[in-house]
């Protein structure tokens, strides 16, 4: 059977999580589904195993394979190298430690069927973020998102977790996408040319905590997203237009300095 969706997953010192993914990954999907669907780790030569454990799920029977880059690093850039490679037309982006539920998978696919672009959302009725993530990403995430509100209706546009139809992205020009830090659904989201109506989906899915592992998230990252912010400010809204983003940048402090007076205040 042809392979129509392809699950692509940046993974950087990941191995634990590797095999527990897979398995609920394909568990989720069914039979039927798991058949049409491949599972791509995109790993930058972590040589902790992954690629070991990766070969002997693959004897197992799972449809998984993963990339291994010698040259490059960052999970963007690793998203997109996926994205490339993949054999489906129906993609699905997802972080390899567990956070993002692999249960969510088919109602993203399904969603997908009728949506160029689907967002899984942490925004929405009955889901959330665990109480457990830690207070310094919550204001982060907040400010973030709060930055980015101008350049997208999606509720999620931080989120790690969400899916487009491949022709989409094979139709953006050459090196359009910005490939740097973390934030390649808010880049995709405002630079593919996506139909006029009905473009975006949302599946809202609870975010869990990470229990194998860190969190590459560094200072750089956070440069990396302040520098795409501005060029995405300029490259929707035009040059003229840097003071939107600067009175933006000004909100996020204030927002940030209020959460942490209300986090002092509350301990
Ligand atoms: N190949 C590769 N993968 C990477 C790299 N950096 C991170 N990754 C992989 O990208 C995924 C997410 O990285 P984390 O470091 O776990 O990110 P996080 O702090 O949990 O943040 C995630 O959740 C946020 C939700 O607020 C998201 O906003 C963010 O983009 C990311 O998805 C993981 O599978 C991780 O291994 C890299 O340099 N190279």
């Amino acid at each position: 059977m042809a392979i129509e969706n392809s699950v692509i997953v940046p993974a950087y010192h990941e191995r634990l999580n590797i095999k527990p993914l897979t398995t609920r990954l394909f568990a989720a999907l069914g039979n039927d589904l798991s058949k049409q669907t491949e599972l791509v780790f995109v790993d930058d030569n972590s040589q902790d195993g992954s690629v070991e454990e990766v070969d002997a799920l693959r004897q197992q029977g799972f449809n998984v394979r993963i990339i291994v880059r010698t040259d490059e690093r960052g999970l963007s850039s690793a998203v997109l190298r996926g994205f490339r490679d993949a054999q489906g037309q129906y993609l699905v982006c997802m972080d390899a430690d567990l956070q993002h539920p692999p249960e969510s998978v088919p109602a993203l696919l399904t969603s997908l069927r009728t949506h160029a672009f689907v967002l899984g959302t942490r925004y929405a009725p009955g889901v959330g973020i665990d109480k457990d993530w830690p207070l310094y990403r919550r204001v982060i995430s907040s400010g973030a998102r709060l930055m980015a509100r101008p350049l997208t209706v999606a509720s999620d546009p931080m989120s790690g977790f969400f899916g487009l139809q491949k022709r989409y992205l094979d139709a953006a020009r050459p090196g359009d996408v910005n490939a740097q830090g973390f934030k390649i659904a808010l880049d995709l989201l405002v630079k593919l040319q996506l139909p006029a109506h009905n473009a975006i989906g949302e599946v809202p899915f609870s975010f869990g905590v990470r229990t194998e592992g860190e969190s590459k998230l560094s200072g750089k990252v956070m440069i990396q997203y302040v520098q795409q912010l501005r060029e995405l400010y300029v490259y929707k809204f035009g040059a003229n237009n840097l003071v939107l983003f600067l009175v933006f940048w000004a909100v996020l402090c204030l927002y940030g300095l209020r959460q942490l007076a209300l986090a002092a205040h509350a301990l």
